[in-house]
């Protein structure tokens, strides 16, 4: 599979040679009666050095279809903000990971909300999504026109085929689809993952303040597919997430007829494994905003809707400090999730790979009884916290959780637990 590096560089790609216009976006006569499209994913008018949109060259307008229909059967358990849940829960919650499905069950109808936060329509918050798929979509494509998808595979590799091109997604690896691009996920058997649906400001790489000009995610490691398109006249079923409904249109052909492309907004994927962690070589556990993959600003500078935070392996070396997560309480909101291996503040079990935590605002939570004590008790040699990758998704606005998400068999009702047995301290 062939990609483009770097991260919102303008690419330009063509699967067939000529088929990009030079020099103009729009020429009256495209080659070879070729379409041309822009597709925006920021305004026209957003400032340049954030402005988002490319230009596709396809064998048929996108605009070439008939009427859409709402349908129920789809995306059963993909629900959208504000979730309709009663109120909301301050209790620290955590789960086992997802069951397999029964029967052949894809990308889109194996997606489970566990809970959201903003409002889908004033295009602010995050739903979040943990999907458990065995099939792959078959003349079926994918539209979620309320946000961005980043996709965080936990087991099997996601094929991805967009408009934009194909993208192999293997745990270990993120995928970010532009809010609205098509997309078909094709698996290689039991699949399962994490997904945040950004319905706000589009997912950037964070500033690096003092760190300097390198470091964390570097753009150069981003990947973006080339030109690749499918001339193919078959019955099929574009379903469009829309407004937290799901439609559907049959088309003629596949929509996956773009010949050539050039521009800035495109998905793209990312190897966790090139994260340049940074950390602490005095002491004190930092912050964990220097884990940051990418972030999604909201209105209020400096206070994400959604960062991407990872724990990947990495040195320990503090001296004199409590190595693990602190104790805290956080006016941010957190969602866990464990792609492999162990979580260090969570070393008494039940945070298992595939499995999720919450931690919503205000909260305490920290390292469980067990992971406490060992580090209190720890050796504190350097020591390499290796082979294991756990990531939140943090906001500023609190979740909701959706009810199906508490009612989940592996909802684990004695989460508390891990926080009990702590000594009490014993003044003098
Ligand atoms: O709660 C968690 O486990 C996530 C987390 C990790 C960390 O190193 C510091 C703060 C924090 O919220
Ligand atoms: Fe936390």
């Amino acid at each position: 599979m062939d990609y483009q590096t770097g991260f919102l560089n303008h690419f330009a790609t063509e699967a067939v040679d000529g088929a990009l216009p030079v020099g103009r976006n729009s020429p009256q006569k495209p080659a070879f009666g070729l379409y041309a499209e822009q597709f925006s994913t920021t305004a026209f008018t957003t400032p340049r050095v954030e402005n988002r949109r490319s230009w596709l060259y396809r064998m048929r307008p996108t605009a070439a279809h008939g009427k859409m229909r709402k349908a129920e059967e789809v995306g059963t358990r993909w629900l959208s903000s504000p979730l309709d849940c009663g109120i909301a829960d301050p209790n620290r919650m955590r789960w086992d990971p997802l069951a397999q499905p029964d029967g052949d069950v894809d990308f889109i109808d194996g997606m489970t909300t566990y809970c959201a936060n903003g409002d889908v329509a004033a295009c602010d918050g995050l739903g979040v999504h943990l999907y458990s798929c065995n099939a792959s979509m078959k003349d079926r494509a994918l539209q979620v026109s309320d946000g961005e998808m980043l996709i965080v595979p936990q087991q099997g590799t996601l094929h991805l085929t967009t408009e934009f091109g194909r993208l192999d997604v293997p745990p270990g690896h993120i995928a970010v689809i532009p809010r609205g691009v098509r997309f078909a996920v094709a698996v290689d058997g039991p699949s399962a993952g994490y997904v945040a649906e950004n319905y706000g400001e589009p997912f950037r790489l964070p500033d690096l303040g003092p760190i300097g000009a390198n470091g964390l995610a570097n753009p150069r490691d981003f990947e973006a597919p080339v030109a690749w398109y499918e001339d193919r006249d078959c019955t099929f079923t574009v379903v469009q997430k829309y407004q937290g409904h799901f439609w559907t249109v049959t088309l003629d052909h596949s929509p996956f007829d773009v010949v050539a492309w050039h521009g800035n907004t495109t998905p793209c994927r990312y190897d966790l494994a090139r994260f340049n962690t940074i950390g602490t070589v005095s002491f004190d556990h930092p912050d964990p905003s220097i884990f940051t993959v990418l972030t999604s600003p909201s209105a209020i500078h400096g206070t994400a809707n959604c960062d991407f935070v990872i724990f990947p392996p990495r040195w320990m070396v503090a001296e004199d400090t409590f190595r693990p997560p602190w104790f805290h309480r956080n006016v941010m909101s957190e969602f866990m999730g464990l792609v492999h291996g162990e979580y260090d503040a969570k070393e008494g079990g039940g945070f298992a790979p595939g499995g999720a935590s919450l931690h919503n605002q205000m909260n305490g939570h920290g390292p469980d009884a067990h992971s406490t004590q060992k580090a209190m008790e720890a050796d504190l040699e350097p020591h390499k916290i290796d082979d294991t990758l756990a990531f939140m998704f943090e906001s500023r606005w609190p979740f909701r959780l959706a009810r199906q998400a508490c009612e989940l068999p592996g909802r684990q009702s004695d989460y508390d637990d891990c926080w009990t047995g702590f000594p009490k301290a014993e003044l003098p």
